[in-house]
């Protein structure tokens, strides 16, 4: 049973708000599965496309999806489809729930189904190779909608914990202040609340770079170093995004928000942090091919965009030392030995530059 009525999501009337009644969900990972149980706990009707027929088959037909999240029962008004477009037939919202670096080509494929006036959501945390573009604005490009009416997803949000009933709290950050509510609406559950936030910019380079920073944290535990050295790279990471948001045109009171040092927290410490995991392979001084293996196939979004968000901040004229030395490892092969003994020997400076 849905934890909510159906009329919950209804417009308010004589108001812009719109009604979110039916969602489809595009992509079938981790994230983009849990975002759908929430979506349908909170009572929206909803579709879920996944790219392979038997993932659809088996949500829609045995109501799990054993590969991504082992474990978990989704609720029976949600189904799945491997169709595009029938996955596409006139919802409300579009949840995109793809990783970054593939989005632009999926939603190419999906731009002429997309209703009129839905309302596109996006999952992803990353930015894009090369373009140097964050998900909303490659969302705006494809779909051609303006950036900033795109429902950005951010916060700490692993989703094994909320998938399992845990309690959590997300951040939905739009241009458009009835278009984040209506989703905040559609996706309110007793175990997630989601907030609104009209800092778009902020919150979605604090969701791309937490997981370059959880890399580094990864690196240090799998060296077998303490809480003190993965608190320095928290504060130092939390930091360095800090200024590149700001630099870019955020609002520096989301790096202290649930995008922000939330995330950061979460990744940063859990060990079902795909990307912490990775960094944690490579710490223990396993290759980037082994540490790809350790998180199953599933995204660890960091290491494309530790090497965007170091492009970005280069251009932007901001330092970001933590990023670099990720790409250098990631990228370079450099030892994270080297690259950690060099960034603490870094020049010396007061904490606020
Ligand atoms: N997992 C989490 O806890 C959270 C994730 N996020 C973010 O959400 C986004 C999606 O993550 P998540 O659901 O976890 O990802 P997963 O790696 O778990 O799943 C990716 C999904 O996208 C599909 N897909 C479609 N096209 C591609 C492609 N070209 N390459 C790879 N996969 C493709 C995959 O299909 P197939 O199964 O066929 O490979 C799969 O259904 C990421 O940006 C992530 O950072 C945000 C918050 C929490
Ligand atoms: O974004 C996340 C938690 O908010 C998930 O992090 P990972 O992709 O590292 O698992």
């Amino acid at each position: 049973m849905p934890e909510r009525s159906l009329d919950a999501g209804s417009a308010v009337p004589g108001s812009a708000r719109p009604a979110v009644r039916t969602v489809t969900v595009l992509g079938a990972g981790s994230w983009g599965t849990t975002f759908a149980k929430i979506l349908a706990d909170a009572g929206r009707d909803v579709t879920m496309w996944a790219r392979r027929p038997e993932v659809a088959a088996e949500i829609a037909g045995q109501h799990t999806n054993s590969a991504y999240l082992p474990g978990a029962t989704l609720p029976d008004n949600l189904t799945a489809t491997s169709d595009a477009a029938a996955a596409l037939d006139g919802p409300d919202a579009v949840v995109l729930a793809v990783p970054s670096q593939s989005l632009r080509d999926n939603l190419g494929r999906w731009r002429e189904l997309l209703p009129a006036d839905t309302i596109l959501v996006s999952l992803a945390k990353g930015v894009e190779l090369g373009t140097l573009k964050r998900m909303s604005q490659v969302v705006g490009e494809i779909a051609g909608v303006a950036d900033d009416s795109v429902v950005v997803v951010a916060g700490p949000n692993l989703a094994k914990e909320i998938a399992a009933g845990q309690p959590a709290a997300g951040v939905f950050a739009c241009g458009d202040h009835e278009r984040a509510v209506a989703v905040q609406e559609a996706a309110f559950t007793s175990y997630f609340r989601p907030y609104t936030n009209n800092d778009v910019v902020g919150s979605e380079l604090a969701g791309a770079c937490k997981n370059v920073v959880a890399l580094s944290c990864g690196i240090a535990a799998g060296l077998g170093f303490g809480a003190n050295t993965v608190a320095t790279l928290i504060t130092r990471g939390l930091a360095e995004t800090a200024r590149l948001g700001v630099k870019l045109g955020a609002d520096p009171m989301t790096f202290a928000g649930l995008a922000g040092v939330g995330d950061m927290v979460a990744t940063c410490a859990s060990p079902l942090s795909r990307n912490r995991t990775f960094g944690e392979r490579i710490g223990r001084g396993e290759t980037i091919e082994q540490a790809q293996e350790a998180v199953g196939g599933q995204v660890a979004e960091g290491v494309m965009s530790c090497r965007s968000i170091r492009d970005l901040a280069h251009g932007a004229g901001v330092d970001m030392p933590i990023t670099d030395a990720m790409y250098r490892v990631c990228h370079e092969g450099s030892d994270p030995v080297t690259v950690g003994a060099e960034l603490l020997g870094r020049e010396q400076k007061p904490e606020r530059m």
